[in-house]
């Protein structure tokens, strides 16, 4: 049920420009309320609470002095845009967050013009400032108009080597542009590494004892004419920025630390450079993640991302469980290998707890490496710890794994390097939508010579395909399994290590066979049943590795049956286009075989639960039905809605 909150300022705001009147006190007034409000609509929806919580007075603050959607406000990943989304047109729909026909988890170019850079990936944020600052500068143009650009990005993203990249572009093109660090000491994890050492090393000790001063100076970016005037400011300014440098070195001006949620230093620093800078500015401000909610604030990921849970207690509703997830059988799984090998190691790029890493982290801390956001170092890393014998398992998000590709492609496989690729979240994955979905690793992986590509049918083929990547040390493979829990199946005691190219039969039939590869197999069964009633029995095996094929398997199913269907999920390029090119190599096709390829389309699907995307993608066991008669042209008699 909706709950009423009591926002008697944020109900008359709609749009920015209704912000523009209040006072500094009203702003404060606005910030309170668009924290309830964010609460009350996260407690409904589920999602991302912590890091937008931590940027409510930041959102304020940024709308009262800039004018967007003239001014690119760019929110890093954008899982910290919730409130940004309320103050933007959008409270209306805020609590149809992440669900089908919703609003996005994350900032969205087509739902909003408040929105000028799609985001969910971290890390891209000062790129894109850049970008709209240089089109300003040399003329472009768009509806909204080109004014300032803001990239707000969080401590752990600005880890990762593209914020430096972008960085070291932008202090050498010296364009007016303002990035703000968002630092809450916080990734989804604890961050690690020598930046986090570095960021909290700038305010430790006698923290955002000028702040007053250094609000009304903020001056240590003003050009040469104001610079005279305001050198005791300045001098402040620097003061407070000792160890800033590495910024500066860059070629940006640096501001901060303030405490970002003191609307009495945010305001005045932001309207000053707004006011004078020139260059590129940094300010660096200080927030805690989950800010104001105590639950998300005590909570060891600090409420980064939740179920639907009740306001007052914080407890969240979550669905009962049938099966572990997958996550957790890799987990464990690996965690029982790595007890038995001491070259096992893994690498994750700061989803430890996602990934389920840290059991090994509570196991065997000195092999668990949390490389941070560093998808492409993650995985050359990975390499180098092959080729120097351990026995590594890089353990990456399909979708963030394709950060690393190069690396994949250039360290691992070109040099034939014996790196596990755990490949969590394959295929669609439900709220985060789009840019989290899982579709392409089976195309970027089964391409390349000599990787050893499978995907889990259920929760027990997980285990014994962990088992068959320690055991495989002739080259890369890689294992690829769903976000969630599993089918149920029985299982195994231990895992134990596959024929590498070699499926299985799953029931034998006649007429149609359908090869599944990873989880749509439990589809399949379902269809299979439907299918039994009007007298169809099709034969039905799982495929377990794109690469290498099961060439007799293939060729038998080719062989013995009118026709053959694959079944994936993953996009066009994968492991139906390598059995396409089989069957058509040994002149399957000569013969009259019909086949089918069942695939995700060639579109980006929305957010929706998992099966409503399958749906979408016509991979549910209806749509196998369907297709099932349809190749057997069989009328259908009977159609479902
Ligand atoms: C390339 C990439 N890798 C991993 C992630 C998963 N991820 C989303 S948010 C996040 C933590 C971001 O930390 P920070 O930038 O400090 O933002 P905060 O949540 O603390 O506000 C991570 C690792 C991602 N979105 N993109
Ligand atoms: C914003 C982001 O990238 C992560 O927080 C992601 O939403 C996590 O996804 P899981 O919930 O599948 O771990
Ligand atoms: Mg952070």
């Amino acid at each position: 049920m909706t709950q009423k909150t009591d926002t008697p300022l944020l109900d008359k705001v709609v749009t920015p420009a209704d912000m523009k009147g209040l006072s500094d006190p009203q702003l404060r007034q606005l910030a309170n309320e668009l924290r309830t409000e964010t609460i009350a609509a996260v407690s409904e929806t589920g999602g991302h609470l912590g890091a937008g919580l931590g940027v409510v007075e930041l959102t304020v603050a940024l709308h009262a002095v800039f004018d967007a959607p003239r001014d690119k406000i760019i929110w890093d990943v954008s899982h910290q845009s919730y409130p940004h989304k309320i103050l933007t047109g959008r409270r209306d729909r805020i609590r149809t967050l992440r669900q089908k026909g919703g609003l996005s988890g994350f900032t969205k170019r087509s739902e909003s013009p408040f929105d000028p850079f799609g985001a969910a990936h971290s890390s891209t944020s000062i790129s894109a400032a850049l970008g709209f600052s240089v089109a300003r500068d040399l003329g472009g143009s768009v509806p909204e108009g080109l004014g300032d650009a803001i990239a707000v990005i969080g401590d752990g993203a600005m880890s990762a080597g593209m914020a430096f990249e972008a960085m070291n572009n932008a202090g050498h093109l010296k364009k007016r542009m303002i990035v703000i660090l968002n630092d809450n000491e916080m990734s989804i994890a604890p961050p690690v590494g020598a930046l986090s050492t570095y960021l909290t090393r700038l305010y430790t000790g006698d923290p955002f004892h000028q702040f007053k001063a250094a609000a009304k100076g903020a001056a240590s970016f003003l050009p040469p004419p104001f610079k005279e005037g305001a050198k005791r400011a300045k001098e402040i300014l620097k003061g407070m920025a000792v160890g800033g440098t590495l910024f500066e070195e860059l070629g940006f001006s640096y501001i901060g630390p303030l405490d970002g949620h003191d609307m009495g230093q945010l305001l005045p620093v932001l309207r000053t450079v707004k006011a004078r800078a020139t260059g590129p500015v940094l300010i660096h401000i200080v927030t805690k993640k989950g800010k104001g909610y105590a639950p998300a604030e005590r909570a060891s990921d600090k409420g980064h991302a939740t179920a639907k849970f009740d306001v007052p207690s914080g407890k969240q509703v979550k669905a009962p469980s049938n099966a572990p997830s997958y996550t957790s059988v890799f987990g464990k799984e690996l965690v029982r290998l790595a007890a038995e090998d001491s070259r096992i190691c893994a690498v994750t790029a700061a989803m430890p707890d996602g990934t389920g890493l840290n059991l090994m982290a509570e196991r065997f801390p000195s092999r668990l490496f949390d490389v941070g956001i560093a998808e492409q170092h993650g995985v050359t890393f990975a390499a180098a710890l092959a080729a120097g014998g351990m026995r590594p398992f890089c353990t990456m998000y399909s979708t963030f794994l394709q950060r690393g590709y190069d690396q994949v492609v250039h360290d691992v496989a070109i040099q034939r390097l014996p790196v596990r690729f755990a490949i969590d979240r394959a295929g669609l994955v439900g709220a985060d939508g789009a840019t989290h979905a899982g579709s392409y690793d089976i195309a970027y992986m089964a391409n390349l010579p000599g990787m050893v590509v499978m995907a889990a049918a259920d929760e027990a083929e997980l285990k014994h395909m962990v088992a068959t990547a320690a055991a495989h040390d002739d080259g890369p493979i890689a294992f690829r399994y769903p976000r969630g829990e599993g089918a149920g199946v029985e299982m195994p005691e231990v895992g134990q290590p596959l024929e590498i190219g070699k499926g299985r039969m799953i029931r034998e039939g006649g007429r149609i066979a359908l090869l599944s590869f990873g989880t749509r197999l439990s589809e399949v069964m379902k269809a299979c049943e439907a299918l039994e009633a009007r007298g169809i029995h099709p034969t039905v095996a799982d495929a377990r590795f794109a690469k290498p094929l099961d060439r007799d398997l293939i060729l038998k199913l080719a062989r013995d049956h009118e026709a053959l269907i694959t079944l994936e999920e993953g996009a066009i390029g994968g492991f139906g286009s390598h059995v396409a090119q089989l069957l058509a190599e040994e002149g399957m096709f000569d013969t009259g075989l019909k086949y089918r390829s069942m695939v995700l389309p060639d579109i980006f699907i929305d957010q929706a639960s998992p099966a409503d995307m399958y749906a979408v993608a016509g991979l549910s066991c209806q749509d196998i039905e369907a297709k099932v008669l349809d190749v057997l042209g069989v009328e259908r008699l009977g159609k479902r809605a």
